[in-house]
């Protein structure tokens, strides 16, 4: 497996671009780390198939360089780069048994036979298609031929990564479920390097230590699942992690406190010290699951409307009307409610400050 270093990369479709708006990636500078699980996470256009065609080599970037393990291979193709890909329709050939199939990628590279039995064997045995591999692959599901693409996939040892692009879009929801699962799985056995790419961000979530979010051929973010709820760098990270996303309201900086229309919330001090007085918009974020609902005022709380409660399961979300805003509150299923009026608490060691979009720190 191989470290990845994205030096100085971008792309442009245009054969002459000018500005920003014609670029696909925006200049970017990046490290995937030698056996890491990454996940490319981002909404319809924002660069992400783009970006791992580069990597993979189908693409060659406008500008910039690839590097694997320090080596140069920019100008490569696929076949020269050492890489497995999963894409999002099953590549197999129908008329080949599963276990031929699943030995292809192995014995194109005239791999020991005995070698192979013992590899072709072991994939199957972790996605468990092991009763499969003396069918022949037509007449098998969509979702066990997506298996059969994801075992050629995970079946060589000795590539520098392995590349998923969007790879369980056409497998049904529970079955989904059960293959991320197996992907971590099989992850933390053998410290593989995975791209895995993805619109889903349950998917990208639950699959990989580190996420990069995209938006607008740009990395917003790239952090741990945790890093990326707890303290989004940027209100577009706020906004697409979670659900809901993250509350936002604008608001001025005054007296070492955001205020929002008339009222002033609280921030920590380690903010407050960050915080720029003029010329930048400000806003304030805070996750649904961090404000609390009172029925009376608590020190610091602040009074709302209750507009709307939504039961779902085991959590409700509270939508209340602080002036002229909306904010929307997470809550346990047995937390109480107060009926039209309320006061919210925004403990400000949860309250993030936001400067053009960018998180104060
Ligand atoms: N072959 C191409 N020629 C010109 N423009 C392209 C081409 N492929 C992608 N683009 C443009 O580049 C931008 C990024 O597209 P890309 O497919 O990388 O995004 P994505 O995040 O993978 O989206 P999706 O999830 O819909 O596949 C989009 O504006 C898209 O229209």
């Amino acid at each position: 497996m191989a470290r990845i270093e994205l030096r100085g990369l971008a792309h442009s479709y245009r054969p002459d671009p000018g500005g920003d708006a014609d670029y696909a990636l925006k200049p970017m500078q990046h490290v995937w780390e030698d056996g890491g699980a990454y996940a490319l996470l981002g909404p319809s256009g924002c660069g992400k198939t783009t970006l791992l065609n580069i990597i993979s080599g189908l693409l060659v970037p406008s500008e910039g360089q690839v590097l694997f393990d320090g080596r140069d291979v920019t100008a490569l193709p696929p076949q020269e780069r050492n890489i497995a890909q999963v894409f999002q329709f099953p590549v197999i050939y129908d008329t080949m048994t599963v276990f031929d199939n699943l030995a292809f990628p192995l014995r194109n590279r005239k791999v020991a036979e005995r070698e192979v039995r013992a590899r072709v064997e072991e994939v199957a045995d972790m996605l468990e298609l092991s009763a499969d591999l003396g069918r022949r692959a037509r007449g098998l599901t969509a979702d066990r031929k997506q298996k059969i693409s994801l075992g050629r996939g995970l079946v060589r040892s000795d590539v520098a990564a392995i590349l998923f692009d969007e790879p369980l879009t056409v497998i049904d929801p529970q079955l989904k479920w059960l293959l991320r699962r197996k992907l971590k799985q099989i992850h933390e056995r053998f410290r593989l390097s995975l791209i895995y790419v993805t619109h889903d961000q349950n998917e990208a979530l639950t699959f990989a230590e580190q996420v990069a979010v995209m938006y607008d051929g740009r990395v917003m973010q790239l952090g741990t699942p945790q890093q990326l709820f707890e303290v989004p760098a940027h209100t577009f990270v706020g906004y697409f992690i979670g659900s809901p996303g993250m509350n936002f309201l604008p608001c001025r900086f005054e007296g070492g406190a955001a205020v929002v229309d008339d009222v002033s919330i609280p921030l920590a001090r380690s903010v407050i010290e960050h915080a720029p007085h003029r010329g930048v918009p400000l806003e304030i974020g805070i996750r649904p699951e961090h404000l609390r609902v009172g029925a009376s005022p608590a020190n610091g709380a602040l009074p709302v409307e209750i507009a709307l409660v939504e039961d779902l399961g085991n959590f409700k979300i509270v939508t209340a009307r602080l002036g002229r805003h909306q904010v929307k509150a997470k809550l346990h299923e047995d937390a109480p409610v107060p009926a039209e009026r309320g006061w919210l608490t925004f403990p400000p060691d949860r309250t993030r400050l936001y400067a053009d979009g960018r998180l104060v720190a």
